[in-house]
């Protein structure tokens, strides 16, 4: 099955919105992707109610994803039916996210834990329209993501996927264009390095993060 609309490849994604200053320094400072986590172990959790309200004080981009973990259909039909989804980024295995394309239709993204090389993904399904790497969680990470946690960007030297991919995991507005240099990522995801407290995001952090991710992403 192909994704309904052409992804932008190149962008900045900001995760885990829960109040209006962070959505609204998104919007101020150009994010290409907003991202509200539907997972009851996230400090960053927010209900359907939550994530429209926040989506609601702006109409238009940028695109809202919906980040589950090891999603049932019935948690996905229950958030989809409160807020409207541009993407569902996903915690899952390929045959689960093909399954979750065909059964709701909304653009899938996969996130695929990543510790050493060998782990880099040479296909993406057709299902799947962009693959995060992430750094694999530590055994005792209460989530699978979201922790601040760092890869090694050398891994990725040379890897030259065909699908659209996006680097995720421990960026700042201090190392992000250092990881886009090293990892050859064409768009980034953050979470925690934005943040004042878990849960509680910077507006100053994101417009740095976005300043330095765009012109790492789009310079030369
Ligand atoms: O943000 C979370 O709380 C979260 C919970 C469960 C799964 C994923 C989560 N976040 C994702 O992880 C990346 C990296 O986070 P960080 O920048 O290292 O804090 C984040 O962008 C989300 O996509």
């Amino acid at each position: 099955m192909v994704p309904l609309s052409a992804p932008a490849v190149r962008g900045v994604k900001i995760c885990g919105l829960t109040e209006e200053a962070g959505f609204d320094a998104c919007i101020a400072h150009g994010a290409d992707w907003v991202g509200f986590v539907f997972f009851d172990r996230s400090p960053r959790c927010v209900t359907p109610a939550q994530a429209r309200a926040l989506s609601g004080r702006h109409a238009g981009g940028p695109a809202r994803v919906g980040l589950f973990v090891h999603p049932d259909d019935e948690t996905l039909a229950r958030v989809l039916d409160g807020v409207s989804l541009d993407i569902l980024q996903i915690y899952a295995s390929f045959e689960r996210a093909a399954e979750v394309y065909a059964r709701f239709g909304v653009p899938v993204w996969l996130s695929q834990p990543v510790s050493a090389r060998a782990d880099l993904p040479v296909a993406c399904p057709a299902a799947v329209e962009r693959i995060l790497i992430e750094p694999k969680p530590p055994a005792s990470a209460s989530r699978p993501g979201g922790n601040a946690q760092k890869l090694d960007w050398g891994l990725m030297q040379g890897w030259t996927p065909s699908f659209p991919w996006m680097l995720a995991g421990g960026l700042t507005p201090d190392n992000v264009a250092q990881a886009i240099e090293q990892s050859g990522a064409p768009a980034v995801d953050v979470s925690s390095g934005v943040e004042s407290a878990p849960g509680l995001k910077s507006p100053d952090a994101i417009a740095r993060f976005i300043q330095n991710a765009r012109s790492a992403l789009f310079s030369g």
